[in-house]
């Protein structure tokens, strides 16, 4: 075969050396592969500009990815971004990584490992009817290739702990297809229609080819008329071209009908691709801004605890895979944050305009006592170069008037400037009161918050409100909510040994390690002194037992340092399931009761205390 010449040629051929050699597809390999096809000096520096621009136009932009990667590489190269150039292009070519094919032992043990894991959304029965589609792949590579991506979807689900195998949680997240198209809509979107309506495939594979088109028409129609609209609401005009597709399958009547709108299909589905692609940037770049805006509060925020606190755990928010249940917790945290903001600065330009009046009454009053005083001195001196000079006593008791009448009014201005001192004082005593009382309001607004100061966990009222919404979703749901109540044990020893600064850090070390093994549904509130609350949602009572256990047995793995000493934290806990039409002060005093029980036999327990 020629040797290529064509830019494009040897780009194409360099990527299929890096399948044959299992060449990693990094950005220098292949410059050195492309100078060796091309059979051209490599003699750029570092990064190889004119190189890799005339490379950018020739590269392949056939799947939604690259064009995506190759974008961005175009867009590095016009900024002059040789970092971000090099980055883009690493990306791009390992989209091209040739991936060992999995032995088929490996597979299965994989699928037993997955088969027996816990995943968000995959109940048993939504498994099983995944691999009975899988199992109609009729050649050994097609059934790899699905049961290969099947199992692999199962390994990214959230892993679950909490929900038992095989319960059919209606809030679940319906798992992604694994029929082998490609998947254009993001992992969270809910695919799988209501039972009652779906078309169940494992009778159709087994049954008539046509029943089998009918289903897959219905299923196509159900994704065309109501999943892309759904998840799609902001883009109207692609919704409408969906409705469009929706009706052109209905009427498709005859094999050719049906070839041309696949062609069309596939084009429709490259561009939801390329929208979803384009979402998932906008939101990863609003998430950037909100870390930057966060970042730039702290720098504001001087000496308020409280606000670097929330700060932080706002940061924590942010940081982590946006769901709804944070991106709520998140806005409600920075409106708190706002709204303290806001009046820490109120109350502090009313102090300084406070401090300002009365620093120049003071300065202007002891100017005009100076004066004053001053201009007594020259007149007194005055008087007694008169007395001395004075012949008789005639001229000396005109002068003494004159002295008289001079110390009365400096008596005078005096007695005023004293009265006038009085009424500062008395003023600043005032701008003193009021600020006290702006302090006060602004403590008891910040009881009323969401949160409390310490630990950052939530307080009562913000309890309540989750309660309020956690409680609903489960009655609407059917599903089960556990409540615990936690209790540190032995906290007054550890106070009256290492002080109550260290007993607040230990409060805080407690909540950070319950936070970081919470799943992101459940909350954490303080109920008071060292006890706290968590809520499970759609957690059973065996269930949430577990989970304190597990926490339990992080909180002996994380010491808490006092003094630089490790010390051991433990607590006792009493968990009990939410019974619907129940208050949450009666789910709370259940929790309670067992919770006092496993202080009362012997401490570092949890006791379960089902409903009645
Ligand atoms: N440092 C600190 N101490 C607190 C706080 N709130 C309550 N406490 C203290 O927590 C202690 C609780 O003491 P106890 O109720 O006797 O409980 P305990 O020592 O943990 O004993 P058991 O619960 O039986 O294990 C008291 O000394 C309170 O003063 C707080 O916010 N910070």
């Amino acid at each position: 075969m020629p040797a290529p010449t064509q830019p494009s040629e040897i780009a194409r051929e360099v990527l299929r050396l890096f399948a044959a050699r299992r060449i990693p597809p990094t950005p220098d390999n292949f410059r050195t592969l492309y100078h060796e096809v091309a059979g051209t000096p490599d003699d750029e520096g570092p990064f190889p500009e004119k190189f890799v621009k005339a490379l950018a136009r020739q590269i392949p932009r056939d799947t939604a990815e690259r064009t995506r990667l190759a974008r961005q590489l175009d867009q590095a190269l016009a900024e002059g971004n040789p970092e971000a150039g090099n980055q883009a292009l690493a990306q791009y070519l390992a989209s091209f990584k040739v991936e060992q094919p999995q032995a088929w032992n490996e597979l299965i043990s994989n699928l037993l490992r997955q088969w027996e894991a816990r995943q968000i959304g995959w109940t048993t029965a939504r498994k099983r009817e995944s691999l009975d589609r899988v199992f109609t792949a009729n050649d050994p590579a097609t059934l790899y290739a699905r049961l290969h991506g099947l199992v692999r979807s199962w390994a990214q689900a959230p892993k679950d702990p909490e929900s038992a195998p095989g319960r059919d949680s209606p809030a679940a997240i319906a798992p992604p297809s694994a029929l082998g198209a490609t998947t254009t809509t993001p992992a969270t979107a809910p695919l799988t229609p209501p039972a009652a309506t779906a078309p169940d495939i494992r009778h159709v594979a087994a049954g008539e080819a046509g029943d089998l088109l009918t289903s897959l028409r219905e299923l196509l129609l159900l994704a065309l008329e109501s999943v892309v609209p759904a998840l799609l609401a902001d883009q109207p005009e692609v919704s409408r071209d969906a409705a469009g597709f929706a009706r052109a399958v209905k009427a498709a009547s005859s094999p050719d009908d049906l070839q041309t709108l696949a062609i069309q299909l596939r084009k429709f589905a490259y561009r939801l691709e390329m929208t979803a692609g384009d979402r998932a940037e906008v939101n990863a770049g609003l998430l950037n801004l909100l870390r930057l805006l966060l970042e730039n509060i702290d720098q504001l925020v001087i000496d308020d605890l409280w606000l670097h606190g929330q700060i932080e755990v706002l940061r924590e928010i942010v940081g982590k895979p946006a769901n709804v249940r944070l991106i709520d917790d998140a806005e409600r945290r920075l409106k708190e944050v706002i709204y303290k903001q806001s009046q820490l600065k109120h109350n502090h330009s009313e102090a300084q305009r406070s401090l300002k009046e009365m620093l120049a009454g003071f300065v202007d009053h002891l100017a005009s006592f100076a004066e004053t005083t001053s201009t007594y001195h020259d007149r007194i001196g005055e008087c007694a170069d008169k007395i001395s000079a004075a012949r008789d006593i005639t001229e000396i008791s005109g002068v003494l008037g004159e002295v008289m009448r001079e110390s009365l009014a400096m008596r005078d201005e005096a007695r005023r400037s004293r009265d006038e001192l009085q009424a500062t004082r008395e003023r600043a005593r005032e701008a003193e009161a009021r600020m006290n009382e702006l302090q006060q309001q602004l403590d008891e607004t910040s009881r009323l918050m969401r949160h409390d100061q310490l630990t950052g966990a939530l307080n009562r009222r913000g309890l309540e409100e989750t309660f309020d919404k956690e409680s609903a979703r489960a009655r609407r749901h059917g599903s089960p909510l556990s409540l615990a109540l936690l209790d540190l044990d032995n906290f007054k020893q550890l106070n009256d040994r290492h002080g109550h600064k260290t007993g607040d850090d230990a409060l805080i070390h407690l909540a950070t390690i319950v936070r970081q093994n919470l799943r992101p549904q459940d909350t954490l509130a303080r109920h008071g002194g060292e006890e706290f609350i968590l809520l499970y949602p759609d957690t059973n009572l065996e269930q949430a037992q577990t989970a304190l256990v597990r926490l339990q047995r992080e909180l002996t793995r994380n010491f808490f340092l006092a003094d630089e000493n490790r010390v051991l934290i433990t607590f006792s806990a009493g968990v009990t399931e939410w019974n619907p039409q129940e208050s949450m002060d009666a789910v709370i005093k259940r929790a309670d009761d067992a919770m006092y029980q496993a202080k009362q036999t012997g401490k570092n327990k949890v006791i379960a205390n089902p409903a009645t």
